[in-house]
């Protein structure tokens, strides 16, 4: 992935396509790249569901919707608001033309009569408000109904457990035959803890949570916990335990023991479409085996949620869903994501994984973007003015 896309970055192409750049990159190369976008001079088009990478390196945004594009000038946030206003015209639109249709019902109008004249009528309506006609005159079709798309998850609030919750304790582990990764490493989490854990690609972060999760057992040292700690683990490959052949409403009646009408429920709420309820799960994209998974994870009720890279297969609706769930959760938290708005909107202390060791990172995330950008001997697109102090002072021990 890093060697594509220097090579796309280095030909310096006139049209520079990029389809979810951010998805296989590390935190550290996202704010990189992110940067070194800002001042691309030349025509980018790029797919993407990190919002602030939209926000900091686009101009314009083109949104698929019910099957045609939309234009908006301005980054992604103004795109939002942008939009919230278009749905409600739409939405009012869409009501005056059903309004409309219905009286003509109540006139005696077969349905399919007068949806053709409501289509015929709008179309004169709009030829006279035209000032030049300069096109030919085809029915306009009907408005479809705008669509809602709401997602929104919510982790159940586990009681509360004291500290000292779960941790590592002077914990060494290298794979077999591997070099050693980590080395006296002391972590604790609580049930208070909002943790992002963050390091260049294979520097060790998921085998950190691995650890923490009781995957992988240090190869010294110990790993402990509250007798009574349930954890709540979602990663990439959380979609791949799922039994192919089961539905996802018959895969969770079955582990849960769920009335039919619940185990719906809770799909719908994790935003899987009604109909991918009822097909195996080998036929789900792998999105959409994300969200079963990510139901399946909270009927399990955790007291601590172990996230690595949870935003991969999830759109951008969903990505604030989950934020904004880990927002009101009572439990810990930990997570390696390269999405900046999860790890800033979930006000997530940053611990960086360096040096074989993991060390609190004293600053917030533009601190942390300042140093590593300096570091780096990169200029600073946002905020030039502030230098840098490399200093190892700023992590704890
Ligand atoms: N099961 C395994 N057996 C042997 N080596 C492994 C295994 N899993 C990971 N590694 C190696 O351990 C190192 C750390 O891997 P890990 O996946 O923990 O890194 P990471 O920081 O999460 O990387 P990324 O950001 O790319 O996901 C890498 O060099 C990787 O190749």
């Amino acid at each position: 992935m890093r060697v594509s896309l220097a090579r796309a970055l280095f030909l310096e192409p006139t049209l520079l396509l990029l389809d979810e750049p951010t998805n296989h990159l590390d935190l550290n190369a996202v704010i990189w790249l992110d940067n070194y976008l800002q001042t691309w001079k030349k025509t980018l088009l790029v797919v993407s569901h990190d919002q602030s990478f939209l926000n900091n390196i686009c101009t314009d945004i083109i949104h698929l919707d019910m099957k045609k594009l939309f234009y908006y000038k301005g980054n992604f946030i103004l795109f939002k608001k942008m939009y919230v206003q278009k749905r409600k015209e739409l939405i009012k639109e869409y009501e005056q033309q059903e309004k409309q249709i219905r009286e003509m019902k109540s006139q005696g109008m077969s349905k399919e009569k007068a949806e053709r004249q409501h289509s015929h009528k709008a179309l004169k309506e709009q030829s006279r408000k035209r000032v030049q006609k300069d096109e030919d005159d085809e029915p306009q079709e009907l408005l479809e109904k705008p669509r809602e798309y709401i997602v929104k998850f919510r982790f159940p609030n586990p009681p509360y457990l004291s500290p000292p919750v779960l941790g590592l304790h002077d914990v060494t582990f290298s794979y077999a035959g591997g070099k050693v990764l980590l080395e006296k490493v002391n972590f604790g989490l609580d049930m208070e803890s909002r943790v992002a854990v963050v390091g260049p690609n294979g520097i060790g972060k998921s085998t950190f949570l691995n650890l923490l999760k009781g995957e992988l057992s240090p190869s010294k040292g110990e790993l402990r916990k509250s007798p009574r700690l349930r954890i709540g683990k979602f990663d990439q490959h959380s979609g791949e335990h799922l039994f192919p052949d089961d539905t996802p409403c018959e895969y969770l009646m079955k582990l849960f023991n769920l009335p039919y009408e619940k185990s719906r429920r809770q799909l719908g709420m994790f935003g899987l479409p009604s109909y991918a309820h009822t097909i195996p799960i080998r036929d789900l994209s792998g999105g959409q085996k994300a969200r079963v998974a990510l139901a399946e994870l909270t009927l399990n009720n955790p007291d601590i949620l172990i996230l690595d890279e949870p935003t991969n297969n999830l759109d951008i609706e969903s990505i604030d869903a989950l934020a904004e769930a880990i927002k009101s959760y009572q439990g810990g938290v930990i997570l390696v994501s390269h999405d900046e708005r999860l790890i800033r909107e979930t006000d997530c202390e940053l611990w960086a994984l360096e040096k074989k060791n993991v060390r609190k990172f004293n600053g917030d995330f533009d601190d942390y973007r300042e140093k590593l950008l300096t570091s780096l001997g990169e200029a600073l697109v946002h905020n030039p003015s502030v230098a840098a102090d490399m200093d190892d002072d700023e992590y704890d021990d």
